[in-house]
């Protein structure tokens, strides 16, 4: 069973004055257990809506999502929100951490508001987290505090923290430099080997070359997909991998 079945997506935004833009026509994806995607394409192709979409942020105009063989289209806003934070995990920029919770309490915030598990497992999971993510030290500082870096570092334990059954990342290197950015990947990609389902949307070949399939966005449709296969972590496979991804968008005009 897929982990996640999108099928006939279709997203239209009314613009004013009786003016509509469709922005996602008819999309089926399908995802299963343990993939890494990540969605590539042009600045206003759909990328960021298609995550929406799929995590029931945003109504779909048609179409279904079918998560974990639950078909979540006809949930209440409430019942989404539980699935959400007990099955999903984010690294969005609009998600940010909030700015009167130093780090530990921002990673374990939704773990006491999803009520799965007691206060010493939930702190146990927080510090393997930020052992995982290299911010031990970091636990009690402000957000205020701490690099980009850190933060985005923060901002994954906190998707992981109810062990979710995918984590959706929008742009999650984006604010980075180039080295945080390839940290932030590494840890994606352990993550991605502990057996996370994980769907990005990126700018970035570099990001993209780490994922197992990449789909290319135009219009608000998926106009090609190219299976890079698994990736072993630390291997010179990398670059191979990267420049075979932009040699495939510079064909479709990236
Ligand atoms: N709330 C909204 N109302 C109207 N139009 C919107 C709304 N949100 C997004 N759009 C439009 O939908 C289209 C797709 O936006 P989206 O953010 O999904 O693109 P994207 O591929 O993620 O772009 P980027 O790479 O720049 O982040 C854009 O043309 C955008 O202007």
């Amino acid at each position: 069973m897929p982990v996640l079945e999108a099928k006939g997506l279709h997203k239209v935004y009314s613009t004013g004055e009786g003016n509509e833009q469709a922005v996602l026509l008819d999309i089926d994806l399908q995802m299963r257990q343990g993939e890494f995607v990540a969605v590539m394409g042009p600045s206003g192709s759909g990328k960021s809506t298609l995550l929406y979409a799929v995590s029931g942020m945003d109504k779909l105009t048609a179409g279904s999502v079918i998560f974990n063989g639950l078909d979540i289209t006809g949930l209440s806003e409430d019942e989404l929100a539980g699935l959400r934070l007990r099955e999903m995990g984010f690294i969005f920029q609009q998600m940010h951490l909030l700015k009167n919770l130093n780090i530990i309490d921002n990673i374990i915030l939704s773990a006491y508001r999803a009520k799965i598990s007691n206060r010493r497992t939930i702190n146990k999971r927080a510090a393997e987290l930020m052992e995982r993510t290299g911010i031990t030290a970091l636990a009690d500082r402000d957000i205020t505090q701490v690099s980009g870096g850190q933060l985005q570092r923060a901002a994954i334990c906190r998707a992981l923290i109810n062990e979710p059954a995918i984590l959706l990342g929008d742009e999650p290197t984006g604010a980075l430099n180039s080295k945080a950015a390839g940290e932030i990947m590494d840890i994606l990609e352990d993550i991605h080997h502990t057996g996370t389902t994980i769907l990005l949307a990126t700018h970035d070949a570099k990001v993209a070359a780490r994922a197992e399939r990449v789909l290319y966005m135009r219009d608000g449709q998926i106009a090609a997909e190219q299976h890079l296969g698994p990736y072993r972590s630390g291997t010179s496979d990398l670059k191979k991998r990267e420049e075979m991804l932009s040699s495939w968008l510079s064909g479709m005009g990236f």
